[in-house]
């Protein structure tokens, strides 16, 4: 467990940052490529933990890939390629590699058994395993099936119209993967739309997906074919720089190469709605997902509601929205987002406790949170409890602190940004 002790800042942050590739879009690369028939190439990938886990979870099944630094290299054999595990596949921290990966193995002919850390462990997964079940798999585990370590007997399957009662990518990508290895049509409706890089991908990769008004469709056992992705710049790892530029005096960033992807920018939405000066630019589209550049000046701030359908395009930004909102005229509630409580933390708790211990006017609501403006961030102890979006929003408040901030567990960062230290430095060095 380390420590990092950070101190305030008193210069501006300025300059062009090329953040890390997008952490969703990078596992889904690892898992069509494994399913696909031919070479993938993956470019700027996230060579960070979470997707790690996905590519040893293919690794074990028998799929060849090599990774070089941001690029990965898949050799796929089509989903008859794929072999049963000789080990227990390690899913980490990882979220998303779990939800989607019981997709995948609920529709192979083999057993698996999967565990995670301490927190993942605590997080639900019936809400995958509960369709997938009715689509034929059977997957057992704590709590009859609901918590890991889960244990996983996959084989043929029927599809299924499946309608998703919580507001979540992870589950709908779930069963769409399985919708994919299955007989017949599947069909997901949500009545939110959320991120849509797993309808996105699979047509790079020469599938068929239909999509009307918040139903999508997916024939099953269509043959996939090995691509080149360029993965875009993570909007979800750009969100701590675009609030650090807009709450740290006299600050200017440009984020270039970032996915601009609709489902995914409610952060440049809620940022403007506060009054921060932004401006976007959508410079080309790469697989279904555009790409372009975010430039953020440090702006007055205005208190706001947020709450509805955005919740899922801010799903991940949430704690560092918090951290904005401490620094507005005016209060700010947001609302909605009950689906917190289920991350690598509780994020209603670990975003409230961990900014009234460094001085905010914050309290937690059942399905969000009340945030007082014009707030003081002082310094002392916070911890990420093993959370790497509080790990950043505490390395971002730090900055505007008026004493050191001691970041305790400081190492989560690395789950999705092991690079931030080095990249936060590269804007603070080029100011005056
Ligand atoms: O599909 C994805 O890649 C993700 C979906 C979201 O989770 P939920 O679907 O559980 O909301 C998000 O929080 C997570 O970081 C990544
Ligand atoms: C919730 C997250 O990821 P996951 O669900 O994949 O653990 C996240 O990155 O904030």
């Amino acid at each position: 467990m380390s420590e990092r002790v950070l101190s305030p800042i008193n210069k501006s942050l300025t300059g062009e940052l090329y953040v890390p590739g997008d952490k969703s879009i990078s596992h889904r690369a690892i898992i069509f490529g494994s399913l696909a028939n031919g070479e993938t190439t993956v470019t700027h990938f996230l060579d960070g933990e979470d997707c790690m886990r996905t590519i040893d979870a293919f690794r074990l099944m028998g799929v060849e890939i090599e990774k070089n630094d941001n690029t990965v290299k898949i050799v796929g054999k089509g989903i008859s390629g794929l072999s049963e595990p000789l080990e227990p596949i390690n899913l980490g921290n990882s979220g998303t590699t779990a939800r989607l990966l019981l997709g995948v193995l609920a529709g192979l002919p083999f057993h698996f058994t999967l565990f995670g850390d301490s927190s993942l462990t605590k997080r639900p997964m019936d809400r995958v395993a509960i369709p997938l079940r009715v689509m034929g798999a059977t997957i057992d585990g704590r709590e009859n099936g609901k918590f890991l370590p889960l244990s996983v007997r996959g084989g043929e399957l029927t599809s299924i119209t499946f309608e998703t009662p919580v507001k979540s990518a992870q589950v709908k990508s779930g069963v769409l993967l399985a919708g994919l290895l299955a007989n017949g049509v599947t069909s997901v409706s949500e009545k939110t739309t959320t991120r849509d890089h797993t309808e996105n991908m699979l047509q790079a990769f020469g599938g068929n997906v239909s999509r009307e008004a918040g139903t999508i469709r997916i024939e099953g056992k269509q043959r996939l074919s090995g691509t080149t992705i360029q993965v875009p710049g993570d909007i979800s790892s750009a969100a701590f720089f675009m609030v650090a530029a807009a709450i740290v005096p006299r600050s200017n960033v440009t984020i270039k190469d970032v996915g601009l992807n609709p489902t995914r920018t409610g952060i440049i939405d809620v940022m403007k709605q506060m009054g921060v000066s932004i401006e976007v630019t959508v410079e080309r589209t790469v697989g279904g997902e555009p790409i372009g550049s975010i430039f953020i000046e440090h702006s007055p701030i205005n208190g706001t509601v947020i709450g509805g359908d955005i919740i899922p395009r801010i799903i991940d930004e949430i704690p560092i929205i918090a951290l904005l909102a401490t620094q507005a005229n005016g209060k700010t509630i947001i609302r909605d987002a009950e689906e917190l409580k289920y991350k690598e933390t509780d994020r209603i708790a670990s975003v409230v406790t961990t900014l009234q211990a460094l001085g905010a006017t914050i309290e937690a609501t059942e399905d969000g949170m009340i945030i007082e403006g014009n707030g003081t961030i002082l310094g002392g102890f916070a911890d990420s409890h093993g959370d790497h979006r509080i790990g950043m929003m505490i390395a971002i408040a730090s900055l505007i602190a008026k004493d050191t901030v001691t970041l305790k567990n400081e190492e989560s960062i690395a789950i999705s940004y092991p690079n931030f230290f080095v990249d936060l430095e590269k804007l603070i060095s080029k100011s005056s």
